[in-house]
């Protein structure tokens, strides 16, 4: 039997490896036919009278197209807005993960920015790019108030008043991963910001235990990313198709949020516990922190359904602040450090930056206060500029029509429901009707006017890094401008202030390239640095 085995085992592995690879074939071209048929449906949709960037007329277009929106976006985008935007007009854009996109030109970009979402609705948009049905689930927590709430009532109030703690973070984070010795060390620019952006803004969400343990940290920022891959990959699919494809794409989803959940869930429930005897026992030995989950628990105590008060719903929804805020203010971090650290003139700018962080710092008695990164406005001007020049793309302020009988727009035109309409943040952040040299990095092209002499005479308009505009877009503008960004922008400069008074960065010899993947713009993030500390500890 075994001599027979041995004999016939390359006869039978064949035939196995060629089974394999034919029900792999058929899979693939049923999946082409499907996911192009898909397509065609979802392009139908749009206005015929429209015009598109992106299409041909050639076999399986539409799934073509698309795939041309997955690969080339970038490019489809600004050639629609040169040729259709500049002129007034309307075009449609194929992409992978938001379908058909209906652009409007910048003239229509306050009006969209103000439309309330009954009408055209944001999170519909986001939850369908992202898939969430499959990729987060939990529809009754994803759609509830509470984290939009919390951000704006407490943590936007908060900003500043928690730099101390913050600063603790960072220097500890910085230290671990740079070094304190003098000695240059390679380490990843995406890789340290992460581990720093998300240590510093923990330390607000789940306190000071938590926030350096790298384990919870990374799993929130992994989750992230299993979010954006599993939903690339559920695009490709028909909707009955999508509930078995989830239960596998998913997998890491849930192991990774399953991580941070076992670190969250006994901390809120001891929280509950010790919030709640403190109410009943004001001489109860303990202290309340001032964090996201103290808040979230007080607010919690307001409320009355399952899923706004029980210890699971209360930890996933800090696993989905981890999602919207640690990723987010990550790539803003890497793209500021490798444009400020590649510019041409990058020692003049470090030199310049660093000028103004030693100066700021010292009239504030080295406190990093509130007031003191107010005034950061080189630096907040670097970063602004950075996310202009190298903002992630794609479509801005996007919107799902709501209304059964469409919505009619400025110009008249009746878009259907369920469309996706907005803006083209790469073509209006490289209009030269906004912004002088538009192709050229310019780090001081905010803070510039600040510092020509009347400045505080002239009425000009605010151009800090949480304004928003309609052609100034990295955190969209209007109704649903990012709630984070005070945040955020206090974290970012923090960081990127304490690297130009602690450490030197080799320049970079050319811009280490994002990449342009499905509609947006992706940070480098396998780039590394060559670091060493300033001023060595002993
Ligand atoms: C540099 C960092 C960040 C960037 C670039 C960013 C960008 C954005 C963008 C583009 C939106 C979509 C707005 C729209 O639909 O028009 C958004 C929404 C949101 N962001 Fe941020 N964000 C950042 C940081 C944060 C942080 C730190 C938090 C939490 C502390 C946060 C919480 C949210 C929430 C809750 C929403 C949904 C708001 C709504 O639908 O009304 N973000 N963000």
């Amino acid at each position: 039997m075994s001599d027979y085995l041995r004999y016939t085992l390359p006869y039978h592995l064949s035939l196995l490896s060629g089974v394999v690879l034919g029900l792999f074939s058929l899979l693939f071209v049923f999946l082409f036919f499907v996911s192009n048929l898909k397509a065609r449906k979802e392009h139908a949709s749009v206005p015929s009278s429209l015009p598109w960037v992106g299409t041909k007329p050639e076999l399986f277009s539409a799934i073509r197209a698309n795939f041309r929106g997955l690969i080339d976006s970038v490019n489809l985008f600004t050639q629609g807005y040169r040729k259709y935007s500049k002129a007034d007009e309307i075009y449609v854009v194929p992409t992978w993960t938001k379908g058909p996109q209906v652009i409007l030109p910048p003239s229509m970009g306050q009006w969209l920015s103000s439309r309330p979402d009954a009408i055209l609705n944001a999170k519909d948009c986001t939850f369908e790019t992202a898939q969430f049905t499959y990729t987060v689930g939990h529809p009754e927590i994803t759609s509830n108030d509470m984290i939009d709430l919390l951000i704006k009532r407490e943590l936007t109030k908060k900003t500043g008043a928690l730099n101390d703690v913050i600063l603790q973070e960072i220097e500890g984070s910085m230290e671990g991963i740079f070094g304190t010795d003098g000695e240059w060390r390679e380490v990843g620019v995406f890789d340290s910001l992460t581990r720093t952006v998300g240590r510093a803004a923990n330390r607000i969400f789940v306190g000071k235990e938590l926030c350096s343990n790298m384990d919870f940290v990374m799993a929130g920022t992994h989750f992230a990313r299993d979010i954006s891959v599993s939903s690339y990959i559920l695009h490709l699919f028909p909707k009955f198709m999508k509930p078995v494809v989830a239960w596998f794409a998913t997998i890491p989803n849930r192991r990774h949020s399953g991580i941070a959940m076992k670190y969250l869930k006994p901390l809120i429930r001891q929280r509950i516990a010790d919030m709640k005897q403190k109410a009943a026992d004001p001489t109860y030995a303990w202290e309340e922190p001032n964090d996201f989950i103290t808040w979230m628990v007080r607010e919690s105590f307001k409320r009355n359904t399952e899923d706004e008060t029980s210890v699971y719903a209360l930890a996933y929804r800090v696993v989905l602040l981890n999602f919207a805020a640690i990723t987010t203010t990550t790539i803003m971090s890497t793209n500021a450090l490798l444009d400020i650290w590649s510019s041409p003139n990058s020692e003049e700018l470090v030199a310049a930056l660093r000028e103004e962080a030693q100066h700021v710092l010292h009239e504030h008695n080295g406190e990093w206060t509130k007031a003191a990164v107010a005034k950061l406005h080189r630096l907040d001007s670097a970063i602004r500029e950075s996310a202009r020049i190298s903002g992630v793309g794609g479509t801005a302020m996007a919107r799902r029509v709501r209304t059964d009988d469409g919505i009619t727009l400025p110009n008249g035109l009746v878009v259907p429901k369920n469309s996706t309409v907005g803006v083209s943040m790469d073509g209006l952040h490289f209009d030269e009707a906004y912004y002088d040299r538009v192709n050229e990095f310019d780090p001081f092209r905010f803070s510039r006017p600040r510092e020509e002499p009347g400045y505080g005479d002239k009425p000009r308009a605010n151009e800090d890094l949480v304004t928003t505009s309609v052609h100034w877009l990295p955190f969209s503008h209007g109704i649903h401008a990012c709630p984070g960004r005070f945040f955020a922008a206090n974290n970012i400069k923090m960081i990127l202030a304490q690297i130009l008074l602690n450490y030197d960065i080799q320049p970079f010899p050319s811009r280490p390239p994002n990449i342009s993947l499905g509609d947006i713009s992706v940070v480098p993030v396998k780039a590394t640095m060559m670091i060493r500390r300033r001023n060595v500890k002993a």
